[in-house]
């Protein structure tokens, strides 16, 4: 099920050069918000429905929403009331970020990142046998890129877009200081598609860096479908979309069962999870509220990996694993988890990646795998996309 906003009835205002607040390139089609800055007034997830609500009943025909949902859900979104514009695909071949020198700094470090990787798997092992014990959490690192100059966000777009497995993303964000701030990155994950009555969902957990030759490329992803530690990952987040959607929906399957998906740099774990509403006006913002954050990028129980994120990780998430997407008057659009992404301003760019860990978790395995879920956004820098995998130091540096 797939929304072709290029092919949609209704009237489309024309792109001009009036700033972006927000733009989605990727298989849900290309769809970009355009136009002065309206907000809608921020606040926590609690509040979204009311808040989305009186946008529409008092907002022109043909308005969207779209934007940012944080990571932690007290926190206050960041959405953007805009006319949907007809949306186009990136160039094909854009041209080359340039963004001049650049600096590189892994915070936590690879081994840092181990560490946490460790403690985290300590207090699963002291938590067996509580009535809430912590069966996943998803830490995530960070990278800290310094350019020489301004990062080319349309560039950076269209290489991200150049992957079709992935939903390239910008998302205007709050700025924090002079220079605006944007969320820019290219996701693979799926979390909440809505098309009238019709819901979709593609949960991804369980991840295998992709190779350069065929076969060992086949022997990796053959490796992760038989995982066992993987396949029980990917499974907790399944099981939880499912939960949380049946009293919503008539009909809810996942008609293929659990099977590989990959982009240009991972191979993942997928499940596609197709619906239909009992109410087919549900609006797609409040179900992407409701599933966020999933397993995929949080834990379980939810509480217990959140408060144990806050705490041992050293930088706060802001907007990383929370979702970003769009919603039109009907409630129809589409949401998706906002990872492989950077938070972009001027010069900087923080990137950041996360991995599960259940247990039998491999603390420098999992560091590996962060840093090769960097590669696609390092490269479309112009970086190595190797540059974050432990023990390399890109510029003399610690990754
Ligand atoms: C949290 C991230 O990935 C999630 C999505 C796919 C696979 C994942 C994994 O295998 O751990 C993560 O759950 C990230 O890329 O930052």
């Amino acid at each position: 099920m797939n929304i072709r906003i290029s092919e949609a009835t209704d009237v489309l205002a024309r792109p001009g050069d009036d700033p972006v607040q927000f733009a989605f390139h990727g298989p849900q089609g290309h769809i970009t918000g355009q136009g002065a800055p309206v907000p809608v007034p921020r606040g926590p997830s609690a509040t979204l429905g009311a808040r989305v609500a009186r946008v529409f009943q008092q907002a022109r025909p043909g308005t969207i929403v779209g934007g940012a949902l944080p990571f932690d859900r007290a926190d206050d979104d960041c959405l953007w009331q805009c006319r949907r514009h007809r949306g186009t695909a990136p160039a094909a071949t854009p041209p080359t970020p340039a963004p001049g020198p650049l600096s590189v700094t892994a915070e936590p470090s690879a081994a840092q990142y181990a560490a946490l990787v460790s403690r985290a798997l300590a207090v699963m092992q002291d938590s067996v046998g509580d009535r809430d014990a912590l069966e996943k959490i998803v830490l995530a690192r960070t990278l800290r890129v310094e350019a020489g100059t301004e990062i080319p966000l349309a560039a950076l777009m269209a290489r991200l877009g150049e992957d079709p497995a992935v939903t390239a993303f910008r998302v205007a964000l709050p700025s924090q200081g002079q220079a605006p701030r944007e969320l820019c990155g290219g996701t693979p994950e799926l979390l909440l598609e809505k098309t009238g009555g019709l819901i979709a969902s593609h949960p991804l957990a369980g991840s295998a860096r992709r190779q350069a030759s065929v076969s060992a490329d086949r022997a990796v992803s053959d490796a992760l479908l038989r995982s066992e530690k993987d396949r029980r990952e990917h499974r907790f987040v399944v099981e939880y979309i499912m939960d949380l959607l049946s009293p919503s929906c008539r009909e809810l399957e996942a008609p293929d069962g659990t099977t590989l998906t990959s982009t240009r740099s991972m191979w993942h774990l997928g499940t596609r999870i197709r619906g239909r509403l009992r109410d087919p006006e549900t609006p797609s913002i409040l179900l992407a509220a409701l599933l966020h954050p999933t397993p995929a990028v949080c834990g379980l129980p939810l509480a217990r990996a959140n408060d144990l994120i806050r705490r041992i990780e050293p930088v706060p998430r802001d907007f990383y694993a929370g979702a970003v997407g769009w919603c039109d008057e009907h409630g129809d659009g589409a949401w998706h988890v906002a990872i492989r992404c950077a938070e972009i301003s001027g010069r900087s760019a923080r990137l950041y990646a996360g991995a599960g860990i259940v247990p039998g978790s491999d603390p420098m395995a999992e560091a590996a795998e962060t840093g090769a879920k960097f590669g696609a956004l390092l490269s479309a820098l112009g970086l190595p996309a190797d540059a974050a995998l432990p023990g390399i130091t890109p510029q003399g540096e610690t990754c």
